[in-house]
């Protein structure tokens, strides 16, 4: 891959002209540096799979501190969901790859948990340890942040960066961003913080913009041949997502209160012969939380919150697995797990 990112990173990328009000403002913020690409300047890729032309394939790491988006970013750019989302930061903790074909270009994208910085758990090690894993061979960055939004928090995901690999700015949840004009001056300055190939301010919420951040992310990648069939969308298992359906259900039915230090280990995974299903999968989770009160949380009076995790999470395996499922979960304690790198990697954390 060595020799054909070299070409993808040497590619100049022409700055758009400005066609509306966004681009003229981003236009004028223009230091001569970077593109400024607003996603909704550039011509949107082919959309389908298997066109005429050099297959092209290449790998896109997602990146940013906690609760900026990249999951939802990553989720419309393969148009399925891979990796889970909430409201509540850390919600990402395994690196995941999500995998899009359109046209004669394979994406390949790596979305990632959002940079810890606050506490030294051996959890958070482990975090950064596959966030830096991430950005090291990877043939195009997309570095999310909040439009008009730079704190410490990002300052510290962007000093990671080698030189040599670009990366492009994404500015994300332009849709909450009502003073536009705004915007520039904060540019400028993204523009003398690093020395971006690109800027795209959007929204990972319009379909518009996403159509357009593949046309800008198409040209980075080397041409060379794909390497996962062209109706593939994840390397991870369906065990993986299955752990994964049941951490978000956790996470959006216990909201702010649960500590973000709760997992979900999956004990069984077995599919079964059935007269009346054409596929009948068999499933048993356990949720592991610090303390006797989080496993109280979990339950709820009468069991009612648990069995609506486990509901909402059946509900969306069978969706996924196109099976019957039988999902069964309990909930045990297991106290400073997080802060225990044996246990951490006994349950699936690198
Ligand atoms: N308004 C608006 N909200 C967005 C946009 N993109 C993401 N969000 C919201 O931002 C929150 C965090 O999104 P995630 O995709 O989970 O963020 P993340 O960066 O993957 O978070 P971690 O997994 O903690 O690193 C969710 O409530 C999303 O719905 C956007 O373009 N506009």
């Amino acid at each position: 891959m060595t020799a054909s990112k070299k070409e993808a990173a040497s590619q100049q990328p022409a700055p758009a002209q400005p066609q509306n009000d966004l681009e003229a403002m981003l236009a004028a913020a223009r230091p001569g540096g970077a593109a400024l690409t607003p996603a909704s300047a550039v011509a949107p890729a082919t959309p389908e799979a298997g066109a005429q032309g050099p297959q092209r394939c290449g790998v896109i790491a997602i990146v940013g501190k906690p609760n900026v988006g990249k999951s939802t970013l990553m989720n419309a750019l393969v148009g399925q969901k891979i990796s889970i989302t909430s409201r509540k930061a850390q919600t990402t903790r395994h690196r995941i790859t999500g995998i899009r074909t359109r046209g004669a270009t394979q994406f390949v994208f790596v979305d990632t948990p959002g940079f810890q910085t606050r506490h030294s758990t051996a959890l958070n090690k482990s975090l950064n340890k596959t966030v830096m894993g991430a950005i090291g061979d990877v043939d195009l960055i997309l570095f999310v942040v909040e439009a008009g939004n730079f704190t410490l928090a990002d300052a510290k995901v962007l000093s990671l960066f080698k030189p040599g690999i670009p990366t492009l700015l994404v500015a994300n949840k332009l849709d909450t961003v009502h003073r536009r004009a705004e915007l520039a001056p904060w540019l400028k300055g993204m523009q003398e913080r690093h020395p971006f190939a690109e800027f795209v301010p959007m929204s990972a919420k319009n379909k518009g913009d996403i159509e357009r951040l593949f046309g800008i992310v198409e040209k980075y990648l080397p041409e060379q041949p794909w390497w996962y069939a062209p109706d593939e969308l994840t390397d991870r298992s369906e065990k993986f997502l299955a752990s994964e359906t049941v951490r978000e259900k956790l996470f959006r039915f216990t909201g702010d209160e649960l500590p973000y230090t709760s997992t979900v280990v999956i004990d069984k995974f077995d599919e079964e012969p059935s007269k009346h299903h054409k596929r009948f999968m068999r499933i048993a989770a356990t949720i592991v939380v610090e303390r006797d009160g989080h496993k109280a949380m979990v339950i709820g009076e009468g069991g009612e919150r648990l069995k609506r995790i486990s509901t909402e999470a059946r509900q969306e395996l069978e969706r996924l697995l196109d099976a019957k499922v039988f999902l069964e979960i309990w909930v045990k304690v297991r106290s400073g797990w997080a802060d225990d790198e044996a246990r951490v990697r006994s349950f699936g954390y690198e």
